[in-house]
């Protein structure tokens, strides 16, 4: 194996990457990058790491959630607001349940870049670039929108820092308020259709918030129960923006890539001997690696071995996304090679990404049935293996969007045109995503 360097994925393959044709500009946009301060301080990555540790030992849950892919239009205060508030309102019922911390990661502050099934979008006979994310092009279907332009590369920066600026004052500044967060989800729950369904964790919570006023134990005195902790992730796909916050940390001497807390490999881009293996193997972050349906046992534990040599439980989390059709047949055999092989990681179920469908109207979409079957069949199979069922990856928003159907309000694929606005894949909205927390509290408690 040659010696790593943040650049020396360059010498290999790589796949789902635009190509620019300014390469000059390119350059320009890398080296200015590079300049500018990191994004996340590599600490905040180890304590990430630290508390990923605790959940691959059985002793905490990942919830990882957000955008499919933010969008540049749509970069304001409210939608990053609502998101935080739903991934702490889903935090408050699953720490509750399965009595065990709760580590928060968004996809945000720098969810910008998508990998694609096709390098063409053919609209009426017109094929243009496949939109590949606002870091990369425009989603507008104009032959200038679909150019690749390296100066998004720059904005996306700039949006990810407000971001990342906005979540840390809301999560420090009284937005994570457990008193709050919990009005919050007693309102969700009065509302909702399946009201007497929920209603009992609900309140419970709210008796427990109770009981420690009375005994002393308030916001005003005890930080816990006023401020939190979020962490940031991304798929890291467009390497040439990774490389560029890509930082050796000064107080350990290691790298650490500080364009966000967590990073990701997609599905699409995990082969071994490939660019991206090859970035992820040299930064001392905690990551992640997508495994679909087709992974095999073998090239499992090569994958672990390439992405986590010294097996630490916390540096790898393995993120399937089987399908619910799939799961049953393919997960079991993979956790029992994993657990015999004695490899330490966190397993967590992207319940999204198996189940996309075309609905008639031709937009794409995902069913909550099958989004909750999928995540009901990943807890069964750790049970029957004896593996601990650490986390759950969502695409979803804190926005009233009808993009997935089904769920309490019965969406219907009839429904989706009302309020249909991702740039890619369909997310589970507010009330979505805040029941599929209660019903997931299920197993948690179990
Ligand atoms: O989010 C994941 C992928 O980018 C997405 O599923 C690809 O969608 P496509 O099949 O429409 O390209
Ligand atoms: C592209 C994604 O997923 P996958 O790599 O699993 O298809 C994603 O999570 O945005």
């Amino acid at each position: 194996m040659t010696q790593w360097q943040p650049d020396s994925w360059r010498k290999l393959p790589i796949q789902q990457q635009p190509t620019y044709q300014d390469q000059t500009h390119l350059k320009d946009a890398e080296q200015r990058l590079a300049k500018y301060p990191p994004l996340v301080f590599a600490a905040e990555a180890r304590e990430l790491y630290r508390q990923l540790g605790d959940v691959a030992e059985g002793k905490g849950f990942l919830l990882q959630g957000g955008d499919c892919a933010e969008s540049f239009d749509e970069f304001n205060a409210p939608k990053i607001r609502d998101t935080f508030k739903v991934i702490l309102q889903m935090a408050i019922v699953l720490t509750f349940a399965g009595r065990c911390p709760v580590t928060k990661v968004a996809r945000m502050a720098g969810q910008y870049a998508k990998p694609r099934s096709s390098d063409l979008e053919t609209i009426d006979g017109v094929s243009l670039p496949s939109y590949r994310g606002d870091i990369i092009n425009n989603f507008d279907f104009t032959d200038a929108s679909r150019q690749p332009d390296p100066q998004r590369m720059i904005e996306a920066y700039h949006r990810s820092a407000a971001t990342l600026n906005l979540l840390r004052a809301f999560a420090q500044g009284g937005l994570a308020d457990l008193h709050q967060v919990n009005r919050w989800n007693m309102a969700f729950v009065e509302n909702n259709p399946l009201k007497d369904r929920y209603q009992d964790v609900a309140q419970r919570i709210q008796d427990a918030l109770s009981f420690m006023e009375v005994v002393g134990i308030n916001s005003a005195n005890n930080s816990a129960l006023h401020e939190t902790s979020l962490f940031t992730s991304h798929e890291a796909l467009l390497l040439n923006y990774e490389q560029a916050l890509t930082r050796n940390d000064t107080l350990t001497g290691k790298w650490y890539n500080c364009s966000a807390h967590m990073l990701w490999i997609g599905e699409r881009t995990r082969q071994l001997d490939h660019a991206h293996v090859e970035f992820f193997r040299g930064i001392h972050n905690p990551v992640g690696v997508k495994v679909g349906p087709g992974m095999q046992e073998d090239e499992l534990i090569r994958l672990i071995d390439a992405l986590n040599p010294h097996n630490e439980a916390g540096r790898l989390t393995l993120i399937t996304r089987m399908g619910a059709d799939n799961l049953a047949d393919k997960l079991p055999q993979l956790l029992r090679r994993v657990k015999q092989e004695g490899r330490k990681v966190v397993w967590s179920s992207d319940p999204m990404h198996g189940n996309t469908v075309k609905a008639s109207s031709g937009y794409k979409t995902r069913n909550f049935d099958a989004i909750l079957r999928e995540i009901q069949q990943f807890f069964q199979a750790h049970k029957s293996e004896g593996t601990h069922a650490g986390g759950i990856h969502l695409e979803m928003t804190g926005q009233h969007v009808t993009e997935c159907t089904g769920g309490a309000y019965k969406i219907s694929e009839a429904d989706l045109a009302e309020c249909y606005q991702t740039q890619c894949d369909p997310r589970l909205n507010a009330d979505q995503v805040l029941e599929l927390a209660f019903l997931v509290a299920d197993h948690l408690k179990a």
